[in-house]
């Protein structure tokens, strides 16, 4: 057996070729960007005004003034989407909207609640005026080349409302690697249908199915299949040709049904470790075929989640392209203590409450009343014994 973070290693290790896609910006939220982006042109690509107001050509004049105010004559208007072409004059103002373009010879912009309007003339308190205000420059988002969005950053709402400012289309991402889950187990049965004696409902493919799509993933297909060899075999086979990534569930350990250890070597499956000094989950096995990686979960809902949060989640957001993937945990300090009467590293189901984690209830690998309030799980690391209300844990939350 292999400890916990042997086992992330030996992942974190295992270089897959990935694909590189290119998609319509609209489609590309939750991708990770496969190069850097550059801006097409200056943004904004003209001076314009910031609000709905006057512009004007600003002259130290104003402030020698004796007066409190100055006037300005109207002598045109720009909305936004047009322009004007006449160059303004000293003592001048046009009327102008937010967006729209500063006209040549103007310089500043008055916002209209600043001012008093009287026919073509408005009149402006000397304390108002401050040279240059309200304009946003051409180039001073960002200018024609330069970058705007980094290789290897992941694509959210805001990234995609700048890479249409600076007139990208289509954007290179990293693929969502397609995943096949595999259901052993001749006493599953999915929720509506009936149950005889001896069976239970399938609450591992409700799960998988619930977090991958939770974690943006390509497409999932599931399958089930029964404690039966040749079946077993020829199901990973079949998982192995449609997706990247093969996840089963059930069927690892050690009983005269459990059939998934020999159907990989069937298969040619590489093992790249078997079983983890871990509880729930210690007969995880994982497993590699050419660039397919093979994750076989052990069967106890709790094993398959515990599993899926500690090795497979990281595993498939970074093929997705997330630098990040394994650093998703907080230390956060236990509101009660702990003893740990095992000599594994134990995985908790935990509620973050506030700033603190409480274990709950119930923490048996088949129980999953307790995941009703789980907002994640808890790590008690294998050579730690006991814990005082306080101390720090690594949280794993959803
Ligand atoms: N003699 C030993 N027996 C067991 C050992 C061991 O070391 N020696 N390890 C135990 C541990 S720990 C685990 S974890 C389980 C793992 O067993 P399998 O991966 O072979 O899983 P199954 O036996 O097929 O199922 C275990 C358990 O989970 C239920 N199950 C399976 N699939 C589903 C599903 N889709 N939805 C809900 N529940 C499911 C299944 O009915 C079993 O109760 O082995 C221990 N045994
Ligand atoms: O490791 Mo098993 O996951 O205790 O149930």
């Amino acid at each position: 057996m292999i400890s916990v973070s042997e086992a992330k290693a030996i992942l974190q290790k295992q270089q897959i070729h990935r694909q590189v896609i290119t998609i319509p910006i609209s489609e590309s939220c939750g991708y990770f960007l496969a190069e850097a982006v550059n801006s097409r042109l200056d943004v904004p690509s003209f001076d314009n005004s910031a609000m709905d107001g006057y512009a004007f050509c600003w002259n130290d004049e104003f402030l020698n003034n004796q007066k409190d105010t100055i006037s300005l004559q109207i002598v045109g208007e720009v909305a936004a989407g047009s322009f004007r072409e006449q160059v303004l004059e000293k003592g001048q103002a046009v009327r102008i909207f937010t967006g729209a373009p500063i006209p040549p010879g103007a310089d500043t912009v008055i916002m209209q609640e600043k001012v008093e309007r009287q026919g073509d003339q408005i009149v402006i308190h000397k304390d108002y005026l401050v040279k240059g205000s309200h304009v946003r420059y051409r180039g001073s988002q960002c200018k024609e080349g330069s970058i705007v969005a980094k290789k290897g950053g992941k694509i959210t709402p805001g990234t995609v409302s700048l890479l249409a400012s600076v007139g990208i289309k289509e954007v290179s991402v990293w693929g969502l690697p397609t995943v096949s889950i595999l259901l052993t187990g001749n006493e599953i049965k999915n929720v509506g249908e009936a149950l005889e004696a001896g069976q239970i409902y399938n609450a591992n493919g409700p799960a998988l199915e619930a977090w991958l799509s939770s974690l943006g993933i390509g497409k999932i297909t599931t399958r089930k299949v029964s404690d039966d060899k040749e079946k077993v075999i020829e199901s990973i086979a079949q998982a192995l040709e449609e997706s990247d990534v093969v996840l089963v569930t059930g069927g690892i350990s050690v009983g005269e049904y459990d059939f998934v250890q020999e159907a990989m070597q069937e298969n040619g499956v590489e093992t790249l470790f078997y079983k983890i000094k871990q509880r729930p989950g210690k007969p995880l096995f994982v497993g590699r075929k050419g660039d397919k990686m093979v994750f076989a979960l052990p069967g106890n809902p709790a094993s398959v989640l515990s599993c899926f949060m500690q090795y497979v989640k990281p595993f498939l957001l970074s093929l997705k392209g997330d630098s990040s993937a394994w650093e998703q945990f907080e230390w956060l300090p236990l509101m009660e203590g702990f003893e740990k009467k095992i000599p594994l590293t134990q995985f908790l189901k935990a509620e973050k409450l506030g700033s603190q984690i409480r274990v709950l209830q119930g923490q048996e690998s088949f129980n999953l009343i307790s995941f009703g309030t789980a907002s994640g799980f808890v790590e008690i690391p294998e050579d730690v014994e006991k814990l005082d209300a306080g101390s720090l844990v690594k949280f794993y939350p959803w």
